[in-house]
C-alpha cells in the first residue's frame, strides 16, 4: 500500500512545508491527516499523488518508490486519487456530466460503461439532477460534490480526501460521511484531512497529527484525542462526543446514536426527548 519514508518538502520560497514525515496507510481503513491551518496537509496529498516530487525521501506503492514520469503516472493515477481542497483547481469541463467522464474516457473505457459510472457517482453525492448544467453556475457546495463525484467514478484503490466537507450544508455533510464510509466498506483505503474533529473522529480509526509540516503524533483515533497537550500544540481541538466522556465521565462512544441509546437505557425512554 502507500507509505513515505523521511518525506521532506520544501518550496520555491524555501518554506519547509514537511520534515521527515511517515506514515502508513497500513494502519488504519480511515486514515486522518490532522493539523491547523499551514500544518502541510495539503502538501502532504499532492506528494503522494506525485503533482510535487519530495526534495528528500521517498513515497512507496506497494513497496516500490514512485516514479515521475508520465507511464508510471498515468497508471498510478488510475489507483490513487485525490479529491482537492478547492474543487475549482479540479473541475476542468464546462459540463457537469462531461467532467466526471473526462478521465473516464481518458482510459478509454467503453461509452455505456462511462454513462454507468458517471451517473452512479452523480445519484451518490446527489448532483444527479444537475448533471447537464454549466459548471460555472454551480454554488461552491455543488462543484464540490461533482468533483467527489469524479472521484467516486475513477474507482481507485486509495482515496485522498482534502477537506470533502469544507463549505458543505449539514445535510451534504452526512451525505458525505455516508459516501466516505460506503467507499471504506467497498475496501477501499482513504486518507481525510479536515478541520472538522467530530466528523474525523466519526470516520477514522487512526490519524497523523501535524505541525509545522512534522508528524507530532500518531496513533489510534482515541489515542491520538486523548493527548490534550498535543491538541493544544496542534491547534485543535476534541471532539464534542470525547469531550462529554472526559468532563461527564460518561463512556466513551464513536458516534452520537450510540450516546444516545446509552442515556436511553440509564434513564429510561420518557426523559428522552429525541
Ligand atoms: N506554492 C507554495 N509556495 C510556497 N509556500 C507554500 C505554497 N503552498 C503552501 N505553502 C506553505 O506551505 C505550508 C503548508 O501549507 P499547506 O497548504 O500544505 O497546509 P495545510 O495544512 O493544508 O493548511 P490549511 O489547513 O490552511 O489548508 C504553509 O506554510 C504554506 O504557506
Amino acid at each position: 500500500m502507500l507509505r513515505t519514508e523521511h518525506l521532506t518538502y520544501k518550496y520555491e520560497d524555501n518554506t519547509m512545508a514537511l520534515k521527515d514525515v511517515e506514515i502508513n496507510l497500513n494502519n488504519g481503513e480511515i486514515i486522518a491527516l490532522i493539523g491547523g491551518n499551514g500544518a502541510g496537509k495539503s502538501t502532504m496529498f499532492l506528494n503522494l499523488m506525485g503533482i510535487l516530487k519530495p526534495t528528500k525521501g521517498i513515497i512507496l506503492f506497494n513497496g516500490q518508490p514512485l516514479e515521475y514520469n508520465k507511464k508510471y503516472m498515468y497508471d498510478y493515477r488510475q489507483k490513487v486519487s485525490l479529491v482537492f481542497q478547492d474543487p475549482d483547481k479540479q473541475i476542468f469541463h464546462s459540463n457537469v456530466y462531461d467532467d466526471v467522464a473526462f478521465a473516464l474516457r481518458n482510459i478509454g473505457l467503453p461509452e455505456d460503461e462511462v454513462k454507468r459510472r458517471v451517473d452512479d457517482a452523480l445519484i451518490q453525492t446527489e448532483a444527479y439532477d444537475f448533471k447537464e448544467k454549466a459548471v460555472h453556475y454551480l454554488s461552491y457546495g455543488q462543484k464540490k460534490r461533482v468533483a467527489i463525484a469524479g472521484v467516486i467514478a475513477l474507482n481507485t484503490q486509495v482515496i485522498l480526501f482534502d477537506e470533502p466537507t469544507a463549505g458543505l450544508d449539514p445535510a451534504m455533510t452526512r451525505g458525505v460521511v455516508k459516501i466516505i464510509n460506503t467507499l471504506a466498506k467497498e475496501g477501499k483505503k482513504i486518507i481525510i484531512s479536515s478541520h472538522d474533529m467530530d466528523i474525523i473522529y466519526t470516520l477514522c480509526d487512526y490519524g497523523y497529527i501535524l505541525n509545522h509540516g512534522q508528524v507530532i503524533a500518531n496513533g489510534s483515533i482515541e489515542d491520538l484525542f486523548s493527548m490534550d497537550e498535543v491538541l493544544e500544540k496542534a491547534n485543535l481541538s476534541q471532539p464534542w462526543l470525547m469531550k462529554i466522556h472526559k468532563k461527564l465521565g460518561l463512556p466513551l462512544f464513536r458516534d452520537e446514536e450510540k450516546l444516545f441509546d446509552y442515556w436511553r437505557e440509564i434513564n429510561g425512554a420518557s426523559s428522552y426527548r429525541g
